[in-house]
């Protein structure tokens, strides 16, 4: 579905030159929720930006279904962690919710239907007549996963999109992605720099060195597909994974190791 090959990213600045990302590959197979997480600065944004068709390669490739991405995919939607800038304050829930619907043409009673089922999804059947400021930030980051369900994306990218709210709020989301992933049948690619939310979300983790980045290990998250917040975070197995990431990403942040760039080839190792 997704198939990054060679992904190198260099910011030009008048002073110098910031390379960002150096050589990134992986692939991410249809209905996979894969989880991102490497050290603060490692360029996770940045590759998000360039699968999302919003900042061009310096080299490299991003390929969605097969066909080259250079400019945002229409069958993509994008989540991002400043949920209070992503809403427009002057439309309603539905209103916000609605407008990508309008840009995609839809007809006003199809419109209608997926706004509804979104709303319900998230738990806001209620408040579609609301403004966002009018809700807590954990509802606006629920207004945001709304407005990128019901434009129906067959790829979901998320980027660090519970940073903001508080633990429990968090926990609650992570528990709705997941039964958004099942429920939708979408592949979801989602940015975090907490290794107990991405063995939690993820099939998958892909861990990232510091920048000048690129994949150092790619893990198979091997828990039940039932998760839960207290059975699957005690689960012997969750600490596992978890400790083999955190140490993984300590070594990641010494930099990239020789031959590190083909790690993300696709296939995950347990
Ligand atoms: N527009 C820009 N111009 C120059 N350098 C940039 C720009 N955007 C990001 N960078 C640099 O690229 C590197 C990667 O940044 P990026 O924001 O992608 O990392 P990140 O992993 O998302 O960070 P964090 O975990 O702190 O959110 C950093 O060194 C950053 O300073």
């Amino acid at each position: 579905m997704l198939d990054v090959t060679g992904l190198r990213k260099t910011y030009r600045g008048r002073e110098r030159d910031v390379e960002a990302v150096r050589d990134l590959t992986f692939r991410i197979a249809e209905g996979e929720l894969a989880c991102l997480v490497g050290p603060s600065g490692c360029g996770k944004t940045t590759l998000l930006k360039c699968v999302a068709g919003l900042l061009e390669p310096t080299s490299g490739t991003v390929r969605l279904g097969g066909r080259a991405v250079t400019g945002p995919p229409p069958d993509m939607a994008v989540v991002f962690q400043e949920y209070g800038r992503s809403l427009f304050p002057w439309l309603t829930v539905r209103g916000n919710v609605e407008l990508p619907l309008k840009e995609k043409r839809l007809p006003r009673d199809r419109r209608r239907a997926l706004v509804a089922e979104a709303l319900e999804a998230v738990g806001l059947a209620g408040a579609g007549d609301r403004h966002p400021w009018e809700l807590s930030g954990g509802m606006q980051q629920r207004v945001a996963i709304a407005r990128a369900i019901a434009y129906e994306p067959r790829v979901l990218l998320m980027d660090e999109p519970f940073a903001a709210v508080d633990a429990q709020t968090r926990a609650d989301l992570e528990d709705l992605i997941r039964a958004l992933w099942r429920r939708f049948s979408m592949t979801v690619l989602f940015v975090t720099h907490d290794i107990d939310e991405a063995v939690y979300l993820g099939q998958r983790v892909l861990v990232l060195s510091s920048s000048p980045t690129v994949v150092h290990d790619d893990i198979a998250i091997d828990l039940p597909g039932e998760r839960d917040q207290l059975t699957t975070r005690a689960d012997p197995r969750f600490t596992e994974l978890r400790a083999r990431i955190y140490a993984d990403i300590r070594h990641a942040k010494r930099g990239p190791a020789p031959g590190a760039a083909t790690a993300g080839d696709g296939t995950a190792r347990a």
